[in-house]
């Protein structure tokens, strides 16, 4: 689905964010919730030759993976107004351009008792995507991000970020993938260090 489809007639729309979204938004918008969406998990299954990566040595950056028994946890931000067209047209760019990344609408549920959930766009890198990588154990995805840099920054910083939001914003969260990653990639940063 297009995101102009999507977007025909809104004056409000609120986009999901679960990889670098979470932490580094930079669009305008009106207010953010803490929440999930059900039926997907993240994985860090995708290539990045541009942010996190390049050609040579593709980083490894977060999508979705449909999995009717899993949930993930993010942060949905609602934008108004002329940030509709704003966020839209900057995001086309950073992940669709620039990430391989396409648009898809599903259900948000804000945390909290009787939050209703609410309709959101996200971004994800279906498999079919040239730059998907797939699956790889947690030691060898932690080589890959210890190693891995972009036009945007380190892959590690990515790791980290995202693991630090989680930490905060969703401690009752169990990451396994996630975390096994971020020790993964520690290790390997540590091992370099020392034999420095
Ligand atoms: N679509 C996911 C992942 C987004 C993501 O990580 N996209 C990459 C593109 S490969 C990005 O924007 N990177 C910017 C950065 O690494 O700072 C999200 O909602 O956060």
């Amino acid at each position: 689905m297009k995101p102009q489809d999507i977007v025909a007639g809104k004056t409000s729309l609120w986009i999901f964010g679960y990889g670098s979204l979470v932490w580094k938004p930079d669009f305008k918008y009106r207010r953010s919730k803490v929440g999930y969406i059900q039926g997907y998990k993240r994985r860090f299954w995708h290539g990045d030759n541009f942010h996190r990566g390049n050609d040579d040595l593709p980083g490894r950056v977060v999508t979705l993976i449909e999995d009717d028994d899993a949930s993930t946890w993010g942060v949905a931000f609602e934008v108004t107004g002329s940030q509709v067209e704003e966020s839209l047209k900057y995001l086309n760019v950073r992940e669709t351009v620039c990430g391989g990344y396409s648009t898809k609408m599903v259900d948000f549920f804000p945390e909290g008792q009787n939050e209703p959930p609410v309709q959101a766009m996200l971004y994800i890198a279906t498999t079919d995507n040239p730059l998907y990588l797939g699956p790889a154990s947690p030691e060898e995805i932690g080589v890959q991000i210890a190693v891995s840099r972009g036009k945007t920054g380190h892959n590690l910083e990515y790791l980290l970020r995202l693991a630090a939001f989680m930490r905060s914003k969703c401690p009752h969260v169990e990451d396994h993938h996630l975390y096994s990653i971020e020790a993964a990639a520690l290790t390997v940063v540590s091992c370099l260090l020392a034999a420095q």
